[in-house]
């Protein structure tokens, strides 16, 4: 599936917190607002590669509110800043267009994708070879 490490972590884990959206970030903006309690969001953004669902911003934000890292079916942006949060970031690639920002998008629901189905409460364990 072709995951890569944008955080600077590439360890983490936590209790997955689910995510679906299509080059919209609204609902991903709203949950970054809650506390983090260590867990993973697992964003599945349906492998678009029109936009970035995450950025310097929304990365500083997810650092800031105890996230331990999120795992993105998508793109992300401003990856040098990325690099230096001591978070998880996976995503499947690079994309400079900023997303749309209507709140569409379901949170809580399963999302499948690189062939499993993770469910908002499951414990996820990441490293670098996940997905690879
Ligand atoms: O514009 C966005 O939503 C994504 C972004 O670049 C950031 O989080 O810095
Ligand atoms: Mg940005």
């Amino acid at each position: 599936m072709g995951f890569r490490d944008y955080g600077g972590m590439t360890r983490f884990s936590g209790k997955a917190i689910t995510i679906q959206c299509l080059e919209t970030n609204q609902v991903l903006r709203e949950t970054l607002d809650e506390a983090g309690e260590g867990r993973v969001l697992v964003v599945d953004g349906q492998a678009s590669k029109r936009c970035a669902l995450l950025g310097d911003i929304l990365g500083a934000k997810l650092h800031r509110n105890g996230f331990s890292g999120i795992i993105i079916n998508g793109c992300v942006r401003d990856t040098e800043d990325l690099g230096k949060l001591p978070v998880g970031v996976k995503a499947l690639n690079t994309c400079p267009v900023k997303p749309g920002k209507a709140p569409v998008g379901t949170k809580g629901e399963p999302v499948t994708f690189a062939g499993i189905t993770i469910n908002t409460g499951d414990w996820v364990y990441a490293d670098a070879g996940m997905f690879s």
